[in-house]
C-alpha cells in the first residue's frame, strides 16, 4: 500500500472492523463484478481519511483489493480493486437506512455505524469541494480542467439507478461518476470525452474535473465530473415508452445514427487510426472465437448455437484471407440505448466511454472497427423490442435500418455494406450479453438468447 493518511490508530481498526461487514455487503452491490464466488479477504491498496471520525461524521476513501477464489478454468488473478467511500456515524438517520453496511463491534470505532457514504449529501459534497479547490490528499489528486469553474455549495444527490458505477448529481449542474472496479492506466471514460471535447465535438458532455490516485507509481482514474444534462431521458426509456404506445422510433434511431457517426468522425480525427490487414483480422477473429468458447463454458445454454455462431467468425476470417482490409479507430466500446441521452431540446449525447467493464483495459483502448459500436446499437434496438410482450421484431427492424441510414448520412458509408463484419460484431456482442445477463440479471437471459438463435443461422449475412 502506498500513501495511507488517517488519524493514528484508526486504519487497522477500520479495516479489521470492515472486513466481516464488507464480506456480506459487497457481493450484494450491482457493481460488484465477482458475484457467485465468496469474498475471502481484502488487501488495502490505499486508505485516505477525508474527515476524521472524532466528529459527527467520519469519512474514508478506500481502494481495496478483494480476494476471491479463481473462477473455474480462469487463470490465477490477484483480485479486483474496488473504490469505496465509507462513512462512519454514531447512528444512521432513517433516510440513510439503505446505505447501511453494518455496526462495528470492536476496536476504537466500536459502537459506530459504517455506511456507503455516497448516499449522504455531506460526504458527496466533500468530493466536489476537493475537485473545486484542486485538493491533494494522500494518494488522491483532485484535478480540474483549466478554464472550467465549479460553483461552491451545490447540493448533492446520489443517482438511484443501479449501474456498473455510482453517480452523484450536484444541483442540476454536474454529475460525478465514481468508478467502482478500478485498474491502473489511462481510463477511456476520461480519455475519450476529453479528446472529443478538445476536438470540439459537442455530442459528449466535456469533463470538467476528475479524481485520480498515484499508488505505487501506478495511476488510477477514480472519478469524472461532467456537466449534467438536465431533464434528459435516455434512449432506453424513450424506446420503451414508444414501444408501449405502439409508436415507431425511426426518427430518433436515425438521429442516433447521425450522432454516433459524428462521434466516430471526431474520434478518428483526434486519435490514431490503423488499417486491419490479415494478421490483425486474424487476431480480431481469434478474440471473438475465444470469447465464445469462454461464454459457452460459463453459460451452457449457448452450446447448441456454438457452431452457427462460429460460422459468423469464420466468414470474417475468409474475407481476411481473401485480402479484405478495414480501418480501425478508437470507439465507444459499449454503446447501447442506455448510453444515449436526449436533452429536452432533442439533442443526443453519448456517455459512458468506459467500454465493456469486464474486458482488460488494454483491449478496451485498442482501435477497433467502428462497426463495433454500430453492432451495439443494433443489438439494443433488438433488446428493447424483445423486452416487451409481445415482442416487436418489426419495430426493431425499422429502427436498425433507420440507424444505419442516419449513420451513413454523416459518415458517408453505410454499415450494411459490410454485412460479414457487422454479423461477426453483432454475434460477439450478443455472446457478451448472454454472459453479462447470466451474471448480473438472469431474468433477462432470454433476450440475448433470442438474438443468438437468429445470429447462428447462416443466412444472417444479408441483415439488418
Ligand atoms: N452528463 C449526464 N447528464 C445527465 N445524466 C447523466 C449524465 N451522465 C450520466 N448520466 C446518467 O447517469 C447514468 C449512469 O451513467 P453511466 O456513465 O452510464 O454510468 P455506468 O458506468 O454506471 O453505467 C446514465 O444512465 C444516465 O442516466
Ligand atoms: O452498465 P453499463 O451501462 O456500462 O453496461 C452494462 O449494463 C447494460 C445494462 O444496463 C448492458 O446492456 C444490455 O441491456 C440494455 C438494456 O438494459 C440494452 O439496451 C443493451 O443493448 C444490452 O447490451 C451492457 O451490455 C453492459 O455492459
Amino acid at each position: 500500500m502506498a500513501d495511507t493518511v488517517t488519524s493514528s490508530g484508526t486504519t487497522a481498526s477500520l479495516l479489521t472492523s470492515l472486513e466481516p461487514l464488507l464480506r456480506s455487503w459487497l457481493p450484494r452491490q450491482r457493481w460488484f463484478a465477482g458475484k457467485g464466488r465468496p469474498v475471502t479477504g481484502f488487501t488495502p491498496v490505499s486508505v485516505t481519511e477525508l474527515l476524521p471520525p472524532d466528529g459527527r461524521l467520519g469519512l474514508y476513501h478506500l481502494l481495496l483489493r478483494v480476494h476471491q477464489p479463481d473462477a473455474p478454468g480462469a487463470p490465477p488473478h490477484p483480485g479486483d480493486c474496488y473504490q469505496l467511500l465509507i462513512g462512519v456515524r454514531e447512528a444512521l438517520p432513517p433516510r440513510l437506512a439503505p446505505a447501511l453496511i453494518g455496526h462495528v463491534t470492536e476496536g476504537p470505532l466500536a459502537g459506530r455505524t459504517v455506511y456507503e457514504a455516497l448516499h449522504d449529501t455531506r460526504p458527496a459534497e466533500v468530493l466536489l469541494e476537493a475537485l473545486r479547490t484542486r485538493a491533494r490528499i494522500g494518494a488522491l489528486r483532485f484535478e480540474r480542467e483549466s478554464g472550467q469553474e465549479i460553483r461552491a455549495g451545490l447540493v448533492a444527490r446520489l443517482m438511484t439507478a443501479e449501474q456498473s458505477n455510482s453517480s452523484v448529481v450536484y444541483g442540476d449542474t454536474f454529475i460525478l461518476k465514481l468508478l467502482r472496479r478500478v485498474v491502473p492506466g489511462v481510463n477511456p471514460d476520461l480519455e475519450l470525452p476529453l479528446a472529443l471535447a478538445r476536438e470540439g465535438c459537442a455530442r459528449v458532455p466535456a469533463p470538467t474535473a476528475w479524481l485520480h490516485a498515484d499508488v505505487d507509481a501506478q495511476p488510477y482514474v477514480l472519478a469524472v465530473l461532467q456537466p449534467f444534462v438536465s431533464g434528459a431521458a435516455d434512449g432506453w426509456e424513450l424506446a420503451l415508452r414508444e414501444l408501449a404506445k405502439g409508436e415507431d422510433f425511426v426518427a430518433e434511431a436515425r438521429a442516433l445514427g447521425r450522432a454516433t457517426a459524428e462521434v466516430h468522425t471526431a474520434l478518428a480525427r483526434a486519435l490514431p487510426t490503423v488499417t486491419l490487414g490479415p494478421a490483425q483480422l486474424r487476431l480480431l477473429v481469434d478474440g471473438m472465437t475465444e470469447r465464445l468458447a469462454a461464454a459457452v463454458q460459463a453459460v451452457p445454454a449457448l452450446r447448441p448455437y456454438e457452431p452457427g455462431l462460429r460460422s459468423a467468425y469464420a466468414a470474417l476470417a475468409d474475407l481476411a484471407a481473401e485480402g479484405h482490409t478495414w480501418t480501425a479507430q478508437r470507439v465507444h466500446g459499449d454503446l447501447h440505448l442506455g448510453q444515449c441521452l436526449r436533452s429536452p431540446s432533442g439533442d443526443w449525447s453519448l456517455i459512458d466511454f468506459e467500454g465493456e467493464p469486464a474486458r482488460p483495459l488494454a483491449e478496451r483502448r485498442m482501435p477497433q472497427p467502428p462497426v463495433r459500436d454500430i453492432a451495439g446499437m443494433l443489438r439494443s434496438f433488438d433488446y428493447a423490442a424483445h423486452s416487451v410482450t409481445p415482442p416487436a421484431p418489426d419495430w426493431a427492424h425499422a429502427c436498425r435500418a433507420a440507424y444505419c441510414s442516419g449513420y451513413a448520412e454523416v459518415a458517408g458509408r453505410d454499415p450494411r455494406t459490410d454485412p460479414v463484419l457487422l454479423r461477426a460484431h453483432e454475434t460477439d456482442k450478443a455472446v457478451y450479453e448472454v454472459v453479462y445477463e447470466a451474471r448480473h440479471r438472469p431474468d433477462w437471459l432470454a433476450v440475448p438468447l433470442t438474438a443468438v438463435r437468429r445470429l447462428a443461422l447462416p443466412d444472417q449475412e444479408a441483415r439488418p
